[in-house]
């Protein structure tokens, strides 16, 4: 493709562009050279790097100067998401753009799973990479990259997917990296605390998140909304100012209503109304709180077509993400469970749920990670003193924060926490404590399968961890 028709501008000279990148390093011959400034690093700074590399042009911010063609843009970052849009053109008949601070990847999975019962080819993008029956592939964000995501979603098309539920972070919409997608979709889950490292106030936090509904929802689109997570007004009238119809679900939801949902050892029993009828359906999911990332899911699938009636019968298909309230081991008539908590809110929103499944005590596991928001650490203390009965504070990918300090951070919030550092010896410990009915949650890791100290990154997986501790333990006790 030449520069004029990727940039949709008049260019001399014009030359053959053969691939995009943000990365001087990843620049071969004949790619365009996206030079953003960053959080580290000012990418202009790069330019004669990847002139060496062979670029055929460069995108970058008025008055940076090369000696290749310049494409001129003060949002470079939101034109770099265009340039890819273009570059790799397909998209998924049907895209959702799910955001908000927990609940994203379950939601997704949800939706997915729901269509795919539905008859559809359907995928999803986000933490857990892009999955669909038809393409995987690894991704190191939850929303990637511009080039990445659109090389991604172009590549899922051709194999056949053609509707799409994809994760969008705060961080993919403050730096545009999902500019450029149709959504047909736009929901939300709820927002409270996290990314305060990255966002300067909560109110340029929720903004963020807003921008999906204010800027990238397509005007013949629909938001969906968990009436039940923190902030669902504010949203509901984004979607009013812009005239935009909303599907509302939850226990104040008005298209998809819950009545009832009774947690039970294997799953949630659920009573719901829907276009006025009322249904049953028993899905298999761990939590009250998988109840409003199902009927989220739901909303989604109704808002982008669907008849109430056929995504209502498909309800109790639908299972749980890796990772999130992933029951991992049974022991002496309780268990062990393996949750991705890693906000406050989670913390004591994962706690609280799985009461119900513990005829005895709760034990909780948990860390936080380093070079994220510090203010959230005394918080998910606090959040897991008040929920459970016994808590252990461990490490979480330290990164290149000092472990302990993390540690004695949370612990500000649990003074009475057992500390040990080691995460393999904290769940040990964990599983040693397990008596009769009681039930020990690990959080913060979920599918995570790596233990990130400095920058390496060491095999780790909670799930496979707590069950050889388990099953050492049951060899002990013959
Ligand atoms: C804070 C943040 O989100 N940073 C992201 C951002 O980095 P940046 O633009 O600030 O990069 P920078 O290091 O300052 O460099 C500036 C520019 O110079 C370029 N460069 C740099 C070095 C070089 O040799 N050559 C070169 O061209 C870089 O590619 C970049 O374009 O853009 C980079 C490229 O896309 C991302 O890899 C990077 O993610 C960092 C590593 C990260 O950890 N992000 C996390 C916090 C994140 O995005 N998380 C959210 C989900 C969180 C959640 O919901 O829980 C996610 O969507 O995954
Ligand atoms: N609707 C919800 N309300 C409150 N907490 C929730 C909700 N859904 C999930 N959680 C909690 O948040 C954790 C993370 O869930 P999930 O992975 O689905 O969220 P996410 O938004 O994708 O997170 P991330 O931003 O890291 O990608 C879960 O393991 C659970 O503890
Ligand atoms: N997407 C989240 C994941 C946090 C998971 C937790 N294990 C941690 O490392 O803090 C983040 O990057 O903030
Ligand atoms: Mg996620």
């Amino acid at each position: 493709m030449r520069l004029s028709e990727l940039a949709y501008e008049t260019i001399e000279p014009d030359p053959q562009i053969d691939g995009l990148t943000a990365d001087s390093r990843a620049v071969s011959r004949g790619f365009l050279f996206a030079a953003l400034p960053g959080v580290q690093a000012d990418g202009a700074s790069y330019i004669p790097q990847a002139e060496e590399n062979g670029a055929a042009a460069i995108l970058a911010l008025p008055g940076v100067t090369s000696k290749l063609p310049v494409i001129v843009d003060a949002e470079p970052r939101r034109r770099l998401a265009q340039l890819a849009a273009r570059f790799y053109p397909r998209q998924p008949e049907v895209v959702a753009g799910i955001t908000g601070t927990n609940g994203k990847t379950s939601t997704a999975r949800f939706a997915a799973q729901l269509w795919t019962l539905l008859g559809c080819e359907a995928g999803s993008i986000g933490t857990l990479g892009a999955q669909s029956r038809v393409y995987e592939r690894a991704l190191a964000h939850t929303t990637p990259d511009p080039v990445t995501l659109h090389e991604t979603m172009d590549a899922m098309t051709r194999a056949g997917v053609t509707h799409l539920a994809m994760e969008v972070s705060s961080h993919g919409l403050a730096q545009h990296r999902a500019d450029g997608v149709h959504f047909r979709v736009a929901a939300f889950t709820n927002i409270t605390q996290d990314h305060l490292d990255y966002h300067p106030t909560f109110e340029d936090y929720f903004n963020a998140k807003g921008r999906l509904f204010t800027d990238l929802l397509a005007s013949n689109g629909t938001a969906a909304i968990n009436m039940d997570g923190e902030g669902a007004e504010a949203v509901v009238e984004l979607a009013r100012l812009r005239g935009l119809p909303t599907v509302q679900t939850g226990w104040n939801g008005r298209d998809v209503k819950l009545l009832s949902c009774e947690p039970h050892m294997s799953g949630l029993a659920l009573e719901l109304e829907c276009g006025g009828y009322v249904y049953r359906a028993d899905p298999p999911l761990i939590g009250a709180f998988q109840a409003e990332n199902a009927l989220l899911a739901a909303g989604i699938v109704i808002a982008a077509g669907a008849k109430g009636a056929d995504v209502m019968m498909q309800l109790a298909n639908i299972e749980g993400a890796p990772g999130r309230m992933e029951f991992v081991a049974e022991i002496a008539g309780g268990g062990v469970y393996v949750d991705y908590a890693h906000t406050p809110d989670a913390v004591g929103t994962a706690l609280k749920a799985i009461r119900p499944h513990a005829p005895g005590r709760v034990i909780a596991i948990l860390g936080a990670g380093g070079d994220r928001d510090r203010t959230k650490r005394p918080l998910m203390g606090a959040a897991a003193k008040a929920n459970a009965d016994i808590v252990m504070v461990t490490d979480d990918n330290p990164r290149t924060e000092d472990p302990a300090s993390i540690r004695a951070e949370i612990l500000k919030g649990c003074p009475d926490a057992k500390e040990i550092g080691d995460r393999g010896e904290a769940i040990a410990a964990g599983v040693a404590m397990l008596d009769e009915g009681d039930v020990l949650l690990i959080l913060g890791k979920g599918h995570e399968a790596g233990q990130q100290v400095g920058d390496q990154v060491f095999p780790f997986d909670d799930a496979s961890v707590a069950r050889d501790a388990v099953a050492d333990r049951m060899k002990e006790l013959g």
